[in-house]
C-alpha cells in the first residue's frame, strides 16, 4: 500500500516572475499534459484553466527544412520564423524570442541554447527518431519537453539501408563512377550474391524489423542481435535473436540499426571487428559514432571488411579528405536514410502535431524525456492537480524559514487499488507548490525529479487503501513536512511534522485539515489562519477588521479541540488584505497567532 519516490515537479524560470505570461503557465500545463487546458487561471470563483487566447500566439523556429503539410499545421496554431543554416551564435540569439523549435539532426541543440531561451522555450521537436543531436540533460533541467517523430521515417530508412546493401553488394556506385568516367570495367566490379547470405541485424527496433523483413524477402538468413528486443516478435517474422558475438561471427553482412548511446558508441572497434568473419559487409544506416570510423578503415586495409555502406558519419558532413569516405570499397550517402518524399511529409506531420500538441497542453505520444499520463487518467485528476500544488504551497509557507525543507510525506487516502492510481502528477503538482513560493526556478513534470533531487528535496508517498467507493480517484491528500518549525505552531501536527490536508468537493478543492485541527475552507483567493482559544465573537472580530479594508471573505471555517478550547480559524479571502488590517487582527486579543497564506 505504501509507495514512495523521490521526485519532484514544475514549471520555468522565475526571474520575470510578474511578467509570467501564458507561456510559462503553458510550460506547465504542457509538460503535465493537461488536454484541451492551459495557461491563464482565471481568478473565478470556480478557478480553472482557460485556452488562452489567439492574440498571444506562440512562436516556433524551425531551424531546418521541414515539409509543407507539417508548416501548415504549425502556422494554424503559432507564428512560424523558417530560418536555415543558422550559425550556433545566430541560434542563441533567436531562441529567446522562441517557445519551440523544431530541427532534424544536422542542429545542435546544445547546453547553450536552453540557457539563452531564457526560460520560454518549452518544446523542442526533433523531425525524425534520433534526438543524439539534443543534449537531452539539458532540456529536462530547463524544463524543456522533447518530442520527436519516431514512426514517420521508418519505411524510408529501411528502404535506404536495403539500397545500400544491394548497391554495395554489386558495386553500383562505384560501377556507375567509372562509366561517367568512360571505363567499362565488367571484371573489376563482379559482386557478391545477398541470396542465402546471412545478415545480422544489429537493434531489432522499428527499421532494423523492417530491414529484416525486406531481407528475408531477398531470400537472406536473418539474424539479430538487440538486448532488448522482445524474441516473440522476431521469430515472427522469421528472424532468430542472438547474442552480439554470435551475430558477429556468423554475419556476411552487418546492418547496424542501434540508436547511439553511451553502450553502442563505437561498438564496431578493433576488437569487435577482429570477431568478424573476415569478408564481411557492413552497412550503417543508424549514427556515424556507432563505429570507430578509424578502426573500420583499418579493418577495410585489412581485408577483415571487404565493403562498407555508410549513409552517417561521427562528424557530418566528414571532412572531405576522410580515408574513411575515400576508401574505394566504402560507398558513402549523405545521410539520406529518412530523405524520401513521403517520409518527409510524414515526418513533418508527426513533429508538428506533437508540438503544437505540447504547446496547447494535450499530452504528446513522443514525448523523450517525460512521463506519459493518459489522456483519461489526466481529466479526472485535474482538480486534484489544483488541490495537490495548493497544498505543497501552502504547507512551505508555513514553514519557518523554507529553504531546510528536505523532507516530505504525501499520503493519498483513496479506495481505488494501488495499481489503480497513477501518482505522478499530483506528485509533481506537489513539488511544484512546494518549490515555487522559496525558489526562483518554475518547475514542471519535464524538470520536477531534476530540481527535487538537485534541491536534496526526497519526497515520500504513502497510499492509504479505504473502504468505499472507488468512483473518485481520491478522498484526501495529506502533505507533511518533517524536520522543520513553523511560524504558525498550530499547524504541527501531534507527531510534530508540519501538517496539511485537502479534498476535492464538487469539483473545488478544499483545506480540510491543518496540523491536528479539521477546518474545511475553499482552496481559492488566499487564506487566512489565526488560533485561539474558541469563544464567542472571534469571526465577528476579524470579519470586521477585512470589512473595513473591503476584503472579501469567501469562506471562514473553525476547527477546534473541543468547546472553549484551542482552536483554528481559516478564513478564504479573495484580495490580498493590507498590511496594516493584518496587523489589526493580530492585536484582536484572543487571537494567539496567525499567519497569511498565498494561493
Ligand atoms: N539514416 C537515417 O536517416 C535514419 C533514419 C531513421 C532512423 N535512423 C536511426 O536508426 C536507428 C534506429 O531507429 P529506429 O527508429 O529503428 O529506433 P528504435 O528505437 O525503434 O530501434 C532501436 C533498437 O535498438 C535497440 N538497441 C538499443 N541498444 C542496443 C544495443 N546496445 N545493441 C543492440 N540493439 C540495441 C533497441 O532495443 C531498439 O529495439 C536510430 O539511431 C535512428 O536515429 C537513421
Ligand atoms: O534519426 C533520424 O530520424 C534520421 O537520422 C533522419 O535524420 P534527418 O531528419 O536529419 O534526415
Amino acid at each position: 500500500m505504501a509507495a514512495s519516490a523521490s521526485s519532484t515537479i514544475l514549471f520555468s524560470s522565475k526571474s520575470s516572475r510578474a511578467s509570467l505570461s501564458w507561456k510559462n503557465q503553458l510550460a506547465s500545463t504542457s509538460a503535465f499534459g493537461i488536454s484541451g487546458v492551459s495557461l491563464r487561471r482565471r481568478r473565478s470563483s470556480h478557478r480553472q484553466f482557460v485556452v488562452f487566447s489567439m492574440d498571444a500566439k506562440p512562436t516556433v523556429l524551425v531551424a531546418e527544412k521541414l515539409g509543407e503539410a507539417g508548416l501548415n499545421l504549425l502556422k494554424e496554431f503559432a507564428n512560424v520564423d523558417c530560418s536555415y543554416n543558422l550559425s550556433p551564435e545566430e541560434l542563441c540569439t533567436k531562441i529567446s524570442l522562441c517557445d519551440a523549435l523544431i530541427v532534424r539532426s544536422g542542429t545542435k541543440v546544445s547546453r547553450e541554447i536552453f540557457e539563452s531561451s531564457g526560460g520560454r522555450l518549452k518544446v523542442v521537436g526533433r523531425a525524425g527518431v534520433g534526438i543524439d543531436n539534443v543534449d537531452l540533460a539539458a532540456a529536462t533541467e530547463h524544463g524543456c519537453l522533447v518530442v520527436n517523430a519516431p514512426t514517420a521515417n521508418t519505411v524510408a530508412a529501411a528502404e535506404h539501408g536495403i539500397a545500400l546493401l544491394t548497391a554495395m553488394a554489386r558495386n553500383i556506385a562505384q560501377a556507375d563512377a567509372s562509366v561517367k568516367a568512360g571505363k567499362w570495367l565488367r571484371n573489376k566490379y563482379v559482386g557478391v550474391s545477398l541470396v542465402g547470405k546471412t545478415l545480422a541485424v544489429m537493434g531489432f527496433g522499428k527499421v532494423g524489423s523492417e530491414v529484416a523483413r525486406r531481407a528475408k524477402g531477398l531470400g537472406m538468413n536473418v539474424i539479430a542481435h538487440d538486448p532488448y528486443a522482445p524474441a516473440d516478435r522476431a521469430r515472427a517474422i522469421g528472424v532468430e535473436l542472438v547474442s552480439f558475438d554470435e551475430a558477429l561471427a556468423s554475419a556476411d553482412f552487418i546492418s547496424l540499426h542501434m540508436p547511439l548511446t553511451p553502450a553502442t558508441k563505437k561498438v564496431l572497434n578493433d576488437e569487435t571487428f577482429a570477431k568478424m568473419k573476415k569478408g564481411v559487409r557492413i552497412v550503417n544506416v543508424a549514427r556515424g559514432g556507432v563505429i570507430d570510423e578509424e578502426a573500420l578503415v583499418r579493418a577495410l586495409d585489412a581485408g577483415i571488411v571487404a565493403q562498407a555502406a555508410l549513409d552517417v558519419f561521427t562528424v557530418e558532413p566528414p571532412p572531405q579528405d576522410s580515408k574513411l569516405i575515400q576508401h574505394e570499397n566504402v560507398t558513402a550517402t549523405p545521410h539520406l536514410g529518412a530523405s524520401t518524399m513521403e517520409a518527409q511529409e510524414g515526418v513533418a506531420i508527426e513533429v508538428a502535431e506533437a508540438v503544437v500538441g505540447a504547446l496547447k497542453g494535450e499530452l504528446s505520444a513522443t514525448a523523450v524525456n517525460a512521463p506519459m499520463v493518459p489522456a483519461e487518467v489526466l481529466s479526472e485528476l485535474k482538480p486534484y492537480v489544483v488541490l495537490a500544488e495548493k497544498l505543497g504551497r501552502l504547507a512551505v509557507q508555513l514553514v519557518a524559514g523554507g529553504s531546510g525543507v528536505k523532507s516530505v510525506k504525501v499520503t493519498y487516502g483513496s479506495a481505488r487499488a494501488p495499481d489503480d492510481l497513477d501518482t505522478r502528477l499530483l506528485r509533481a503538482m506537489i513539488t511544484k507548490g512546494l518549490i515555487e513560493p522559496i525558489s526562483s526556478v518554475f518547475i514542471n513534470l519535464v524538470n520536477a525529479d531534476f530540481t527535487a533531487k538537485q534541491r536534496g528535496l526526497r519526497i515520500a508517498e504513502e497510499r492509504i487503501l479505504l473502504d468505499g467507493s472507488p468512483e473518485s480517484p481520491v478522498e484526501f491528500v495529506q502533505v507533511q513536512i518533517a524536520n522543520v518549525e513553523s511560524k504558525f505552531a498550530s499547524a504541527i501536527s501531534d507527531s510534530g511534522e508540519i501538517r496539511v490536508e485537502g479534498r476535492v468537493k464538487d469539483g473545488v478543492p478544499h483545506l480540510t485539515k491543518v496540523g491536528s485541527f479539521e477546518v474545511d475552507v475553499s482552496l481559492e483567493g488566499s487564506i487566512i489562519l489565526c488560533s485561539q482559544v474558541d469563544q464567542p465573537g472571534m469571526i465577528g472580530k476579524v470579519g470586521s477588521v477585512l470589512g473595513e479594508e473591503n476584503v472579501n471573505v469567501s469562506f471562514m471555517s473553525v476547527g477546534r479541540i473541543a468547546p472553549r478550547k484551542q482552536a483554528v480559524m481559516a478564513i478564504g479571502v479573495d484580495e490580498q488584505p493590507s498590511k496594516e488590517s493584518l496587523k489589526r487582527i493580530g492585536e484582536i486579543p484572543a487571537i494567539q497567532e496567525f499567519v497569511y497564506l498565498k494561493l
